[in-house]
């Protein structure tokens, strides 16, 4: 009888138990155990594990189809996984959708950049934080003061952020008009303005010149530091996250290969023959 239940339900099962600490560990920020996902006959990702602290700052790599996107998609509630647990601060969120993950503290952002091109800069930072600063549905339709004080505490605390990330000067132009590598803080930006206690990239270098990669390293160094969240990078460029991260996991054919310092992964065989097949002569590049 077992054997004919999709394996996608399972963490829809699993929903009933969340909220339960049992067995979790409450330090981390995120802790995903034995993550899973199969696509039909694939096992795109296969036993995947992540704890991810308050403070860390971690990349995850691999060659391409390695299961990093499935594996981003599974820590965000995008997809559900086949098996396998995930808790944030503690608390089981195993088959969670984004917007409840986003709740508990998730933020991510997306390859391809999702502004709203036509809103001001400092509206679209303010997006981010609904959620967070919000008057009950009856004060918003009726305008009462509790929904202007919401309102008010909102645009203080997006344009707080913007001081903060250098684009003050940015706030009333159109989103839209801004650079790429601009418009890559500004999303940032309003991921912030949720109040994340971890933030997910997802290859936050695509489509930046070198001298924009270069300047949003330090960028999200100084998010990582200034505002102590946790950041999971997934990147293609490695070169990206041997500079930023102080931990990186790498990713093959959807297991968990290695997980250490960039020198250590720098010189894992296991790695280098990932990216460079039975070759073990040069330098892994993704
Ligand atoms: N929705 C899907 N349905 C079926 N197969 C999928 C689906 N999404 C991903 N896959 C497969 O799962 C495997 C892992 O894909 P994934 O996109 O997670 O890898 P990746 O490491 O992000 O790759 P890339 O670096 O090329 O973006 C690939 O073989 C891919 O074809």
């Amino acid at each position: 009888m077992y054997l004919f239940v999709d394996v996608d339900i399972r963490p829809q099962l699993a929903l009933a138990a969340k909220g339960s600490r049992k067995n979790v560990n409450e330090k981390a920020v995120i802790e995903a155990r034995s993550l899973s996902k199969r696509f039909g006959g694939l096992l795109a990702v296969d036993g995947y594990s992540l704890t991810l602290n308050s403070g860390d700052l971690v990349g995850l790599i691999g060659p391409n189809g390695a299961g990093k996107t499935t594996a981003f998609n599974l820590l965000t509630g995008v997809l559900p996984c086949s098996s396998g647990t995930i808790a944030i601060n503690g608390r089981d969120m195993t088959g969670a959708a984004p917007h409840e993950m986003a709740r508990k503290g998730i933020a991510r952002t997306f390859q391809n950049i999702r502004l709203f091109d036509d809103l001001s800069v400092l509206e679209n930072v303010m997006c981010g934080g609904h959620e967070r600063y919000s008057a009950s549905t009856f004060s918003t339709l009726l305008q009462l003061p509790s929904f202007w004080r919401a309102e008010d505490q909102l645009r203080q605390v997006s344009e707080d952020i913007l001081e903060r990330i250098g684009l003050g000067k940015f706030a009333a132009s159109r989103a839209g008009d801004l650079s790429y590598g601009d418009q890559r803080r500004v999303e940032i930006g309003r991921a912030l303005a949720g109040g994340p206690k971890a933030l997910l990239l997802d290859e936050p270098a695509a489509g930046l010149n070198p001298s924009e990669t270069t300047e949003l390293v330090s960028f999200i160094r100084e998010i990582n530091k200034e505002f102590g969240i946790a950041v999971l990078v997934v990147e293609h460029d490695m070169h990206l996250v041997m500079g930023l991260c102080e931990r990186v996991q790498v990713l093959n054919r959807g297991q968990l290969i290695a997980e250490g310092t960039p020198k250590e992964i720098q010189k894992n065989d296991a790695v280098i023959e990932a990216y460079l097949g039975t070759r073990r002569k040069g330098k892994a590049h993704a």
